[in-house]
């Protein structure tokens, strides 16, 4: 990240510093996931070390949903704005907005890429004890620490459990001449462009997933030249082709260009910031920065998992339905694996989900240990085990319009075997036309033909980024379209969508 100075404070949390080396529970990751287990064991009376090597909050808080939203923001409200008569008006004729207003508050958000306030926040009000440096796993309940720039490693010991929540970091796509490239400078991962302070002239952005699709939304949106290269049929692959649709128009509306089906196989600088990119169908293109959105793998590598007979080198670790992590020749489970490093649906709020119901268990544990009297355990400490994963995972990606979804998609619910049809909508309806003129929109819930429940559901629409809550209850609780009638949005709100969709389903 060439542009940023990174404070990471490494002296104050030392491990030499430590009054004890063991700790009931070890956490080894200081991002949102392993701030929420940290928060909700040590408040409940366990002493718990929380190991981090870089800034305190994660990727999540400083390179990744925080700041990236923060850029997104400011174009989502000015688009908003552009549709209401009157707001349009005094908006006047500005179609991108002011870059270094929104570089400016970003920085604000993020606390100057310094963690202190974080910390002051998140570990201060916690009680756990942050220790900074990189940890790996030396044995059972056995972890060791190796301070930033130095070789000494520290052990510590965990009296009752080990809490992976390393993250995630890119993967790098076979592109060649890629390694010529400079890194922060011609050569983006998501640290760079969510932290940027500039324009670059022209943008190439390899891979249309949520990064890729979010930062060409944003980067065109403060005029940069945007190219956007997949290998699928259609952007944001896993979503309902519907929605991604309007949203890949939409991109285009904002000068993006879209390679569908086709890659990016050689890059070569061709001048100070030019770069020539030649794609598997022969096209060639240039930009001046080359961004890296091909996706993420677990951080398991280089973090000591054979010595409990684990694979790691990227793999991530599998858990079961509390989180916990089977390790050869144990019998009580003190291994828990939460956040991207599980590979299960890497977003922090499914991290932060099994963040709960592993501190769950490990509370279960150490009261089983007779530390029930120094425990204040918390309320739904019995919830200890996780719903299946796929049939209720949200996720909001942050395009103009955004797209909402939880659950199934037509496709993947078939290819599961789900006898499933669709029930499509479009958002004209009443509280849509007080919200703006001309807006794009569209809604579809998966139902299982024979019972009429409800399997999945997918909203795109402007400001649409909290429509798929209500969905995901109705999933959850197993509610068919015979229940969901009962269920009354008020009039007039777009949230009437729902009674849309009811009629078209023939309810
Ligand atoms: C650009 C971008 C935008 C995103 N936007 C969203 C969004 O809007 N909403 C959403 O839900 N998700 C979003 N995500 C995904 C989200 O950032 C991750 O799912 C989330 O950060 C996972 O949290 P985590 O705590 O598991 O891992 P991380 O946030 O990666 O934190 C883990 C921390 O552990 C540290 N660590 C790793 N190994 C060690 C070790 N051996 N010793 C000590 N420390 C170690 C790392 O330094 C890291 O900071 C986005 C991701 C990106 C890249
Ligand atoms: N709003 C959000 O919740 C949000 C936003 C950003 C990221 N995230 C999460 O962060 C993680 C990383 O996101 P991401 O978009 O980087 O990864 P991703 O895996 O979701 O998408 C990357 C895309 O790149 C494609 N790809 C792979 N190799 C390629 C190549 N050589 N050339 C071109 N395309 C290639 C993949 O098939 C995939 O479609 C994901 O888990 C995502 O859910 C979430």
């Amino acid at each position: 990240m060439a542009s940023r100075n990174i404070n990471v404070h490494p002296t104050g949390y030392h491990p030499s510093l430590l009054a004890e080396t063991t700790f009931d529970i070890i956490i080894i990751g200081g991002g949102p996931v392993g701030n929420f287990a940290e928060g909700r064991l040590a408040k409940a009376g366990l002493s718990v070390a929380v190991i981090q090597h870089e800034l305190y909050g994660g990727e999540c808080h400083f390179f990744g949903c925080i700041p990236s939203k923060a850029l997104l923001r400011p174009v989502e409200a000015l688009e908003a704005a552009k549709k209401v008569g009157g707001a349009r008006e005094a908006v006047g004729s500005k179609t991108v907005v002011d870059h270094n207003a929104v570089f400016n508050r970003r920085d604000k958000i993020v606390d100057n890429w310094d963690d202190n306030n974080w910390i002051s926040v998140s570990n201060g009000s916690s009680g756990a004890k942050l220790v900074r440096g990189f940890a790996r796993i030396e044995g059972t309940r056995r972890v060791s620490v190796q301070p930033n720039g130095e070789t000494q490693r520290y052990m510590l010991d965990a009296r009752i459990a080990v809490v992976a929540a390393t993250g995630s970091t890119p993967i790098v796509p076979e592109i060649a001449g890629i390694e010529e490239l400079i890194p922060g400078k011609e050569l983006w991962i998501n640290r760079d462009a969510v932290a940027f302070d500039k324009v670059p002239e022209s943008l190439i952005i390899v891979g249309a997933g949520p990064v890729g699709c979010e930062m060409a939304t944003f980067y065109s949106a403060v005029g940069s030249k945007v190219t956007l290269i997949t290998p699928h049929a259609e952007i944001l692959a896993t979503v309902e082709r519907e929605a991604t649709e309007i949203v890949r128009k939409s991109l285009e509306a904002h000068g993006v260009s879209v390679k569908l089906s086709t890659r990016a196989v050689k890059v070569k600088k061709v001048a100070a910031n030019s770069l020539a990119v030649e794609l598997s169908n022969g096209e060639q293109i240039t930009g001046s920065v080359l961004m890296n959105a091909v996706g993420r793998r677990p951080r398991t590598h280089d973090f000591g998992l054979e010595t409990v007979g684990l694979a790691g080198g990227g793999l991530p670790l599998k858990t079961d339905a509390s989180l916990a992590v089977q390790t050869p020749g144990s019998t009580e489970p003190w291994l828990f694996a939460v956040g991207d490093v599980n590979g299960l649906g890497s977003t922090t709020h499914m991290g932060v989900y099994q963040a709960r119901i592993a501190s769950n268990t490990i509370l279960s544990i150490a009261k089983k240990q007779d530390q029930a009297a120094k425990l204040d355990l918390p309320t739904g400490v019995s919830v200890t085990k996780s719903k299946h994963l796929d049939s209720t995972f949200p996720r909001v990606i942050f395009t103009e319009p955004n797209i909402a979804a939880v659950g199934h998609t037509l496709a993947s619910a078939q290819t599961a075997g789900l006898k499933a049809k669709a029930v499509d909508s479009n958002f004209s309806i009443p509280g849509t036309w007080l919200y703006g003129d001309e807006q794009p929109g569209w809604a579809r819930w998966v139902v299982e033909e024979g019972t009429e429940k409800l399997l999945g559901a997918t909203f795109c629409c402007i400001e649409g980024s909290e429509f798929a809550n209500a969905s995901q209850v109705a999933i959850m609780q197993g509610m068919a379209l015979t229940d969901m009638v009962h269920v009354v949005p008020p009039f007039p709100t777009r949230g009437e969508v729902w009674t849309y969709l009811l009629n078209a389903a023939g309810y």
